[in-house]
This record gives structure tokens, sequence and C-alpha cells, in this order.
């Protein structure tokens, strides 16, 4: 099912183009949208909630458009900013419950949401206590739970781990794995860091400068290359010599070795030499693309 699609979608501010001629579509499930500082990510996501106009071109969110049917789009879509825009004297649970009825939903219901939406983002006792003394980490969780707290079918999460330490973004990365794993929410998550996304997503779009660079399921981004990486704690040279001798191609770096797959017999023969030598294996993998190494392949061919 496409919950998104942009065809042309430009958007020109005074001085700088953000978005250029961006044609793009993505399905349900985790969609990470990744790009450097000022490729257009939140302007992307602006025009798709209907909160900017775009220059030229056209969108759809779950088959609405932006710019004539925007509050419906709203009632159906959960947007988490990237910006802090939390009140600091209001607690987690007034707010939340407050965001629930802007959404339409009565009193009652409101706050039975919000307290089951709280729980499920991990804020707890501190929910009663005002925003204004949590830390970084709580106040995302904030603005992840007014995102989630109308039931929607889709979610925009503008850079959600902004500002986290090393647990605090493990800690967020799950709850987005599982909004889109468990609860059936589709999601859209922006992010620098390609290497979260990875993680978490099931299809990537890059863009940068405001143009598509590319789209893609991460299975594509991170398909099997053609190499061994093999690990052993002592005895590279003699392996890769032993290799070599046998004919594969190999490559030292440190503590591993790459072996190009010239046949399927390459594994047994890596394995062999190994055992021959009495060397002690740590590792023996089939290499995979990671999403960097394809992000920086692709823009040095832009
Ligand atoms: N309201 C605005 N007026 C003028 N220029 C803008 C406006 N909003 C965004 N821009 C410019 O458009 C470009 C894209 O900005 P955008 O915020 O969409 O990027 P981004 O990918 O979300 O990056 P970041 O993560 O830094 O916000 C930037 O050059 C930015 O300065």
């Amino acid at each position: 099912m496409t919950i998104l699609a942009t065809e042309g979608l430009t958007k020109r501010f005074p001085r700088v183009t953000a978005l250029d001629r961006l044609t793009v579509t993505a399905g349900s499930g985790v969609t990470g949208l990744v790009g450097a500082n000022g490729a257009g990510k939140s302007t992307l996501i602006k025009i798709l909630l209907g909160l900017l106009p775009p220059t030229e071109g056209s969108a759809t969110v779950l088959g609405l458009n932006p710019a004539t049917q925007a509050l419906d789009i709203r009632r159906a879509v959960g947007y988490m900013p990237e910006h802090d825009c939390l009140p600091p004297d209001v607690s987690a649970t007034e707010f939340t419950v407050h965001m629930a009825q802007m959404s339409g939903l009565p009193r009652s219901a409101a706050r039975e949401r919000a307290a089951d939406t709280l729980r499920h983002v991990g804020l707890y006792e501190e929910r009663y206590r005002p925003i204004g003394g949590y830390s970084t980490g709580m106040r995302q969780r904030v603005k992840l739970a007014q995102a989630l707290v109308h039931d929607p079918q889709m979610v925009f999460l503008d850079e959600p781990t902004n500002g986290l330490d090393p647990q605090g973004r493990d800690e967020m990365l799950a709850l987005i794995r599982r909004i889109g794993a468990e609860f059936g929410i589709s999601v859209v998550v922006t992010s620098h860091l390609l290497g979260e996304l990875e993680r978490v997503c099931d299809h990537v779009i890059v863009i940068d400068g405001g143009r598509l660079l590319r789209s893609s399921s991460i299975g594509e981004f991170t398909q099997a290359t053609q190499s061994i990486t093999v690990e052993v704690e002592e005895g590279q040279q003699p392996l890769a010599d032993r290799l070599t001798a046998a004919g594969q191609q190999v490559t030292v770096h440190g503590r591993l070795l790459t072996v190009a797959v010239a046949s399927p017999g390459t594994f047994d023969i890596v394995r062999d030499a190994v055992c021959d030598l009495d060397l002690c294996l740590v590792r023996l993998e089939q290499g995979r693309h990671r999403i960097e190494d394809v992000f920086r392949e692709e823009m040095a061919n832009v």
C-alpha cells in the first residue's frame, strides 16, 4: 500500500531551493528519510502535512491531497517535529491529554489514551511532573507520545534521536521499530545518521540538496557483496599467502582478511586453509554493504 507519493515536488524559498522536482513513493512499514542537514527533509514533511504549500508539483499522503485535505491528513497522521515545542509548565500527562482532545477525542477517552501512550513510550511516574524539568530523552518521548495519542495510521518522526545519548538512541530506535511492527503504524523517520536507519527501516529514501538520490528497500541497500570477511586471532599473513597460492584474491586489513568469492567453493577453501594452518578462527562471514558505504559511493557519483 502506498502511504505517500510525490510527483515533481519543488519548494523554492527566496534564497534556496529546498526541494527540487522530487518524485518518490513509500509504502507501509518503516521508511527512513535520509539526508545531510539542509537536504530538505523537514520541508518535505511540512508539505506532506499541508503546513507549507509547494512551489510546484503534487503529493499525496494516504491517498489524500495535502493542498486540499490537510485536516483529513492531520487526523490520520501523527507528527513529531524536530525542534522542541513543549510547554515547560505543564506535565506530560496534561499536555498529551490536551493534544488528544485537540484531535477530537472526548476528555475521558483522551485521558485513557494519554496514559496508555505515555506508558508505551516509557514515561511512568515522571509523567505528572512539569515538562520543564525533563531530560532531552524524556522530552523526545513526550513529543513521540503526542504524535501517537490519537491512534494515527502513520507518523512522521523528524530527527527523533537528536540530542540523545547512545542508550537513549537505542531505546528510541527500539520504540520506532515497535510502532511499525507491533502497532502496525506506518512510520516515516528522518535522520542524518545512516547507521541508525539501517537498524529500524524497511525502506530508505536518500535526498540531497532537495533531489532524490536513491529510494530502495533496506535489503537492496545492504545486499550481500561477493566477498568473505575472515577474522583470525593471529597468522593473517600465512593465511593470506596460503589462500593466494590456492588462487584466491585476498586483501589483509589488520586482523581481517577479505577474500573475493570466485566460486561457491571459496568458503571451503578458506575453512580448509584455516584448519591446515591450525589458526584460531574468530569470524567467517559473507560481506554486506553498509548503507553508509552505499551512500558515500552515491554521493561521490553526484
Ligand atoms: N521557512 C524557510 N525559509 C527559507 N528557507 C528555508 C525555510 N525552511 C527551510 N529553508 C531552507 O531550505 C533548506 C532545506 O531545509 P530543511 O529544514 O527542509 O532541511 P532538513 O533536511 O530538514 O535539515 P535539518 O535537519 O537541518 O532541518 C535549507 O537550506 C533551509 O535553510
